[in-house]
C-alpha cells in the first residue's frame, strides 16, 4: 500500500496563499482533486511531487521526503501536467523516455534496455525515433505517460492530462490510466472521470473544502458549482 502524508503544508505565492495549512493522509488507489479554477490543485500536485518548496509543513510518500530526497522521489512519485509540452524537453521519444531513467542513475545500456520495454508495452516501438515535434497533443501525453511509468513510481499525479484532448483521444487515454497498476491523484475540472474513484477530495481557496467518496461530496460540489458566480463578466 502507498501513503502519501501530506502535512500541514502551506505554500504562498508573493502575498497569495495558496495553500493554507492542507493536511490529507491518502491510501487509496484512486483519488480525485476538484474545485475550481486557482483554489490551489496544481500547487498540491507539485508538493505531492516535490517539486516546489512549501513555506511550511512536508510531503512523506511511503516515508520519502520528496523535496528533500530528490534521488528517492523520482521513483516514487510521478506528475503528468496539462500541457505535455512543459514536460518533454528531448527530440525524440527514446530520448525523452531514456531521460528519466538516467535521472534514476541507470547506465546507458539499462536505460536503452528499459526504453524498449516501455515502447513494446504500449505497442510503440515504431515511435522510438520519431521527432515529438510532429506528435499531436495526444500522441505527446502518451509520451509523457511512458516516461513517467518508465520511472517505474508508485504514485502518478495526473494535473488535467485530459484538456485539449478530442473525445477518442481522451478515452484512449483513460483506458490507459484506469489499468495502471500505480496509485492515481487524478486533478480535473470533469466529476465523470472519477465518479467511480475511491475518494475525492474538493479544494477551495487552499483548504479542502470536503473529503469523502465521489457519492458523498460530488452532489455539494455540483451544486456549489451551478451557484457559484466566475467571478467576472465575459
Ligand atoms: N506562478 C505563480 N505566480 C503567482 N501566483 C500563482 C502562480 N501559480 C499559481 N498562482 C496562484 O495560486 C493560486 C492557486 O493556483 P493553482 O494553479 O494551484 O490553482 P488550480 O486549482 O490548479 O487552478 P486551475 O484549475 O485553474 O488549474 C491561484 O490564485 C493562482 O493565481
Amino acid at each position: 500500500m502507498t501513503t502519501i502524508n501530506i502535512q500541514s503544508i502551506t505554500y504562498k505565492y508573493g502575498d497569495r496563499t495558496a495553500l493554507s495549512n492542507v493536511s490529507l493522509k491518502l491510501t487509496e488507489r484512486r483519488i480525485a482533486i476538484v474545485g475550481r479554477n486557482g483554489s490551489g490543485k496544481s500547487t498540491l500536485a507539485q508538493a505531492i511531487c516535490g517539486l516546489i518548496k512549501p513555506d511550511s509543513g512536508k510531503v512523506l510518500v511511503n516515508d520519502v521526503d520528496v523535496l528533500n530526497d530528490r534521488p528517492a522521489a523520482l521513483n516514487t512519485v510521478g506528475i503528468i501536467f496539462q500541457n505535455p509540452d512543459h514536460q518533454i524537453i528531448f527530440p525524440t521519444v527514446a530520448e525523452e523516455i531514456g531521460f528519466g531513467i538516467r535521472q534514476l542513475g541507470a547506465s546507458k545500456h539499462d536505460a536503452k534496455t528499459r526504453t524498449v520495454e516501455v515502447l513494446k508495452r504500449f505497442n510503440r516501438m515504431d515511435w522510438a525515433d520519431r521527432p515529438v515535434s510532429n506528435f499531436s497533443q495526444g500522441q505527446r501525453q502518451l509520451v509523457c505517460l511512458m516516461s513517467v511509468l518508465a520511472m517505474a513510481p508508485k504514485v502518478i499525479v495526473l494535473d488535467e492530462p485530459f484538456s485539449g484532448l478530442d473525445i477518442p483521444t481522451k478515452r484512449a487515454l483513460q483506458k490507459r490510466f484506469v489499468g495502471l497498476e500505480q496509485s492515481l491523484i487524478h486533478i480535473t475540472h470533469d466529476p465523470e472521470l472519477v465518479r467511480d474513484y475511491d475518494r475525492l477530495i474538493w479544494i477551495e481557496n487552499g483548504e479542502i473544502a470536503a473529503d469523502g467518496t465521489p457519492d458523498a461530496v460530488l452532489p455539494d460540489f455540483l451544486a456549489a458549482m451551478e451557484a457559484a458566480d466566475a467571478g467576472f463578466d465575459l
